[in-house]
This record gives structure tokens, sequence and C-alpha cells, in this order.
């Protein structure tokens, strides 16, 4: 089986020799960027909402989440500490190219990042998207990004970019969040640590972006294997959600998380362990969400809550990106994964995270 595109590869193709003979000479990571102090937070927000069905007060509602942390979200530093990292793990497995950086909403934004590698005559670059589960969101609206980048750039100079597949089942990324929720266990009292609950938590997407998605299919396998992989058994995990956003009357993918604490709480719950499954850095979503309005649900309700860490750049999550980037570049046919799906797509197919039909807007404008 070749990996190499095909025809249904949705990043263009460029002049220059067939791309099965183009070697990769540059890795790019992309991410969604976050604003670094007050006076980016609006237009920040204005970048992540353009011709999104959100309302203006929801943006002003989050605009007081970053405030509250000085206008800095943690998200560009951790790209930053994840490059670090990732650059000598590379070299580790005998990769040895460049590292660029760009984001879909906050500088350094994707174009200039892109500019800049034509700029250094790279030619074909893998891109390593900073989603493990694939969705609109966390998928082709990347490809559409890059895409629109592209454009900006003359045929003869534009590099052509590949995404690197996503790794919810790889078994480095099911240890590492097993080892991080096996921590914030061990933060609760022996005697009651064995009925503590566990809530994974995953950014909530509409339902209608969805249904042409395998996000939720994703999602819940990963939990069921960190699950597994602790012996907790299937009444002591649930998969939910957080940071809902778009207009009250569109459905969200739920529980929410908030809600379901206070479900458990009332089923007798004493301790929950909180982890962002879905991330993978403590960001302006986790920081506020989880850490802020999750934890003063809990302290209302008498709920003890331990949120476990992301797995940010832990060593084994860094040798993972540095594999799955070494099997790729390398059209390695050793590919792994765990559980019941096996390895994610390399190309996207053609149909892949489909951007979902909008419904129709109620009353005047
Ligand atoms: C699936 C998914 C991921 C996970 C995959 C991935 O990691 O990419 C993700 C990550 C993130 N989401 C983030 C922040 C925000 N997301 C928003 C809005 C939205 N997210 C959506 C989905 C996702 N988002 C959707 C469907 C919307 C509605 C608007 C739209 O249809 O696009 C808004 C607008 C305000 C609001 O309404 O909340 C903000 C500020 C940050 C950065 C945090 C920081 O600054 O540290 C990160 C990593
Ligand atoms: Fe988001």
């Amino acid at each position: 089986m070749s990996h190499a595109p095909t025809a249904t590869d949705p990043t263009p193709a460029v002049a220059g020799p067939p791309v099965e003979d183009l070697p990769f000479d540059a890795v790019l990571l992309v991410s969604f960027g976050g604003p670094e102090g007050p006076d980016d937070v609006i237009p920040f927000l204005e970048n992540v909402l353009r011709g999104k069905p959100v309302p203006r007060e929801r943006l002003l509602e989050v605009a007081e989440h970053y405030r509250h942390f000085g206008g800095v979200s943690p998200i560009n530093r951790q790209c930053r500490e994840l490059i670090d990292a990732l650059r000598p793990a590379l070299k580790e497995v005998g990769v040895d190219l460049p590292i660029y950086w760009g984001n879909r909403n906050w500088h350094p934004m994707l174009p200039d990042t892109i500019r800049q590698m034509a700029d250094d005559g790279i030619r074909r670059a893998l891109a390593v998207v900073t989603s493990s589960y694939s969705s609109y969101s966390g998928c082709r609206q990347y490809r559409e990004n890059l895409q629109s980048a592209l454009g900006g750039l003359g045929d003869d100079r534009a590099p052509l970019i590949n995404k690197m597949r996503v790794w919810y089942n790889h078994p480095d990324w099911i240890a590492v969040n097993a080892e991080r929720v096996g921590d914030a266990l061990g933060r609760i009292p022996a005697d009651r640590r064995d009925s503590a609950r566990v809530a994974f938590t995953a950014h909530s997407i509409p339902e209608s972006m969805s249904r042409n998605c395998n996000y939720v299919t994703q999602l819940t396998e990963t939990c069921r294997l960190v699950a597994e992989e602790l012996g907790i058994p299937e009444g002591r995990w649930s998969l939910v959600y957080q940071s809902r956003s778009g207009r009250p009357q569109d459905p969200w993918l739920g529980p929410d998380v908030v809600d379901h604490l206070e479900v458990i709480r009332a089923e007798g719950a004493t301790d929950a362990v909180v982890h962002p499954i879905g991330f993978i850095s403590d960001h302006m979503e986790v920081i506020f969400d989880l850490d802020e309005e999750a934890k003063d649900a809990c302290s209302r309700i008498g709920l003890n809550m331990v949120r476990s860490a992301s797995v940010g750049t832990h060593p084994r999550f860094v040798s993972m990106l540095a594999e799955l980037i070494r099997e790729r570049v390398t059209a390695s046919p050793e590919r792994r994964a765990v559980g019941r799906f096996g390895p994610s797509h390399d190309v996207c197919p053609i149909n892949c995270c489909l951007l979902p039909a909008r419904p129709p807007s109620s009353g005047a404008g």
C-alpha cells in the first residue's frame, strides 16, 4: 500500500517533480494560537469567530476569561515548549528537518510562516496539527487554513503541505493520558480512590458538525482504552464536554462537564478526576473552564475535584510525535495503533470532516 498523496488529497499539487518523489524537507506545527497581551484579546476572538454563528455576547464573555489571566493565553508558550522538546526528539529518531510553526488565529499566523518557508526554499512540509481527534475544527478547517495561506503564494513558490494522521489510538497517547489520570487518582485519599469517578472532557462541537466526522467515536475509543489501562470499570468513567460556544438554540455535544459533576454528586460521588483528554496542553479552555468554572461548581456542591494535567511535553508524547513524523516522512509500513480501529488515514478522503450545512438563522437577520 502506498502512503503517497493521491488524487483525493485536498492539498494543492504544485509544479515540479511528481509528489511521491518529493522528499519532506520541513515539519510545520499547526495550532490554534492565543493572545499574548490584553490588546490581543478582541482581535484574536474576532479571528476565531469570523463567519461563525456565535453571538457577540459570547465573544465578550470569553474576552473576560482571557482578561482574568492578564490577556495572555498559555497556548503559544506551550507550542514553543513543544517545539523545543520535539527538536532533539526528531534527531533521536534520525529525522533532520527544520520545524516551523504557524497558527490559525494568532501570531505567528500561518500565511506569514508559509511565506517564510517558501523564502527558505521549502518544497514539501509535514503539517503536525495539535488536534488529536478529527472534526471540522480540528482537521478540515486547518487544511483550509493551509490551503488559503498557500494561495497567497505563486504556484512556483508554494510548498506542498500534507497533514499528519491523528494519534487518538496510538499506544503512547493512551499510556501518557493513563499516567496523568493515575497521578490525579493518587491525589485522592486512598480509602476513597476506588470509588472516585473519572470525567474525561473534550471541546464540545455542534451536533451537526459531529455527524460529519468521527470525533465522538475516536474520543470514546481513547477514553475506553485509557480506562482499560487503569482498570477503571465502565460505570466509573464518562466522556463529557466543555467550552460550548455557538447559539443557545443550536444543539451541541453534551453533557456539559458541570452538569455531569452535579449529577454524579447527587448520585453520591465524593471525588472526581477531571481529565482534559480532548486537548494536548493546559491552555485557556482548561485553566478557565475547568480550573475556575468546574472547580467553583464543585466547591458549591461539595465534590472533591482533582484536575489532571493534559499531556503537555511529556517525553513519551513528544517521542510519539517524533515517531509519527518519522513514520510519514519515511513512508514506514509500521504504523502503531491499539484498540478497535487501526491507524487513521495519512491522506484525508474527499469527504473527511466536512463543514455542516448552516442551520437557517431564525428571525430577521
Ligand atoms: C474541536 C475544538 C477544539 C479541539 C481541537 C483543537 O485543539 O483544535 C478546539 C480547541 C480550542 N479552542 C480554543 C479557543 C476557542 N474556541 C472557540 C470556539 C470554538 N471552538 C470549537 C471547537 C474546538 N476548539 C468550535 C466549534 C467553536 C465555535 C466557533 C467555531 O465554529 O469555530 C472560541 C471562541 C469563543 C467561544 O465561543 O468559546 C475560542 C476562544 C483554543 C485556544 C485556547 C487558548 O487560547 O488557550 C483551543 C486549543
Ligand atoms: Fe475552540
